[in-house]
């Protein structure tokens, strides 16, 4: 990359780095005030990166990431990295800029030895060149309150206490942290994550809402949404986050959720496949499905720690990865009795790195991704062998954003 540095950021010049990444977004750069409160304190010191070009001191590219924990099938959860904000100045684009962010973040990961990184993309053709590939997918609903009538077998839930917007910003880390994981998917969230969702809440013209519901041992799940609320026409909650223990704590939150007054409809984020909630109405067309989309994006940066980390079904398989970017990771592993190791012996199923990361979690079956094209089956029987070893009981999801 001759024609630019590259280096990390630090000072001011993480504020033109969220400039900037702003601006790819077509969005305004940060005032001063909530640059000062929350802004600053979302970037994790050292972990944002900067291109600048030849002859031009102004930052034409710019990617970071955040440290976290991914929860992989079995329960295990790896280092992984969070990597966002990423953009190259339009007037700089195609030219390998981004390319060279990736290069440069792989090579950190791989030194701080983290085998796993994973993004949210803006949009589905970037990043799959580089090794990254669809992970967990998310379902978004929408319920009529007006006509949800909840099964009369449905827990009755506890006590719901409202949090103002201080208190929330105080206790959800906490409360989040004490919960167990969904499942495959799931991520662990660091300060640099809460301060930029405190920063999202402080923002917002709709004022947010926080529910935490108290189960029997204290509290065990919380919910946050905004209202709009129109008059004379239909007026949405738009659930933004909700996270419970168990599905008395899911029930308590939607109980409370479904009785706000004012509402007509209740429209979720994207939520897990397998979530309870519909089948909770005596009606479980009450919650109609109005989109599913991709959600975390995996890149297995350090293949055999990744493979070697999950739990697997019956069965034995060799696989044989092909990954150009990070050439290490190429090559044969035989996964057996749930142990994995590298081999010389024939591959029954080729993929390349990000066809690994679909099936990695459980998202995305082998069957699939043949009829696709997208893997090889050299065995016929491979990608059902392929299934019984990486299928997962839970659906994958992760349900953080960033
Ligand atoms: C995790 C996140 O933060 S997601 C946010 C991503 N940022 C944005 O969407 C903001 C707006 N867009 C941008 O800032 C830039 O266009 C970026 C970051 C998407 C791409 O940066 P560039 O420096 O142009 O990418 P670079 O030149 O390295 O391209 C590498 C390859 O990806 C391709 N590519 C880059 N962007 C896109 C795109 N938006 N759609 C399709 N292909 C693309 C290039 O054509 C090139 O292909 P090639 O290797 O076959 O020649």
């Amino acid at each position: 990359m001759s024609d630019f540095t590259l280096r990390a950021l630090d000072g001011d010049e993480v504020r033109d780095a969220a400039r900037l990444f702003l601006a790819g977004l077509h969005l305004g750069a940060p005032k001063d005030e909530e640059w000062d409160r929350t802004g600053a304190r979302a970037y994790q010191p050292g972990r944002t990166l900067g291109v600048f070009g030849a002859g031009d001191d102004r930052l034409i590219g710019t990617a970071r990431s955040m440290d976290a924990e991914l929860t992989v099938p079995g329960g295990r959860r790896l280092p992984f990295a969070s990597v966002t904000g990423v953009a190259v100045r339009q007037d700089r684009t195609r030219r390998g800029v981004l390319t060279e962010l990736m290069r440069a973040q792989f090579e950190d990961f791989a030194a701080r030895q983290v085998p796993v990184a994973g993004l949210y993309v803006t949009e589905g053709s970037i990043y799959g060149r580089f090794g990254y590939g669809v992970s967990t997918l998310g379902h978004q609903y929408k319920v009529d309150t007006r006509r949800a009538r909840l099964r009369p077998d449905v827990p009755r839930g506890g006590e719901i206490e409202l949090l103002d917007l201080e208190e929330a910003v105080e206790r959800l880390p906490g409360l989040y942290a004490s919960l167990p994981a969904h499942g495959p998917g799931h991520l662990t969230r660091s300060p640099w994550w809460w301060a930029g969702l405190e920063g999202m809440f402080r923002r917002s013209d709709k004022p947010f809402v926080t529910l935490v519901h108290h189960g029997a041992t204290g509290p065990d799940g919380f919910a946050c949404y905004y209202a709009d609320r129109i008059f004379d026409a239909d007026s949405v909650l738009h659930l933004e986050a909700l996270h419970a223990a168990d599905s008395t704590a899911l029930a308590g939150l939607w109980r409370h959720l479904l009785g706000v007054d004012l509402i007509d409809g209740i429209s979720t984020s994207y939520r897990p496949a397998d979530e309870a909630v519909p089948l909770m109405f005596e009606d479980p067309r009450t919650a109609k499905a109005t989109g599913s989309a991709d959600e975390l994006w995996l890149r297995l940066v350090d293949v055999p720690a990744a493979l070697a980390a999950r739990a697997y079904g019956r069965g034995s398989l060799v696989l044989e990865v092909s990954d150009v970017v990070l050439p290490a990771n190429s090559g044969r592993y035989l996964i057996d009795d749930g142990e994995v190791t590298r081999t010389e012996r024939p591959a029954q199923l080729r993929l390349g790195v990000s066809e690994l990361a679909m099936l990695y979690l459980g998202t995305w079956t082998a069957r699939a991704l043949a009829a696709a094209g997208r893997v090889e089956a050299v065995d016929a029987a491979a990608p059902a062998l392929a299934d019984d070893l990486f299928g997962t009981r839970t659906a994958p999801w992760c349900g953080t954003f960033f």
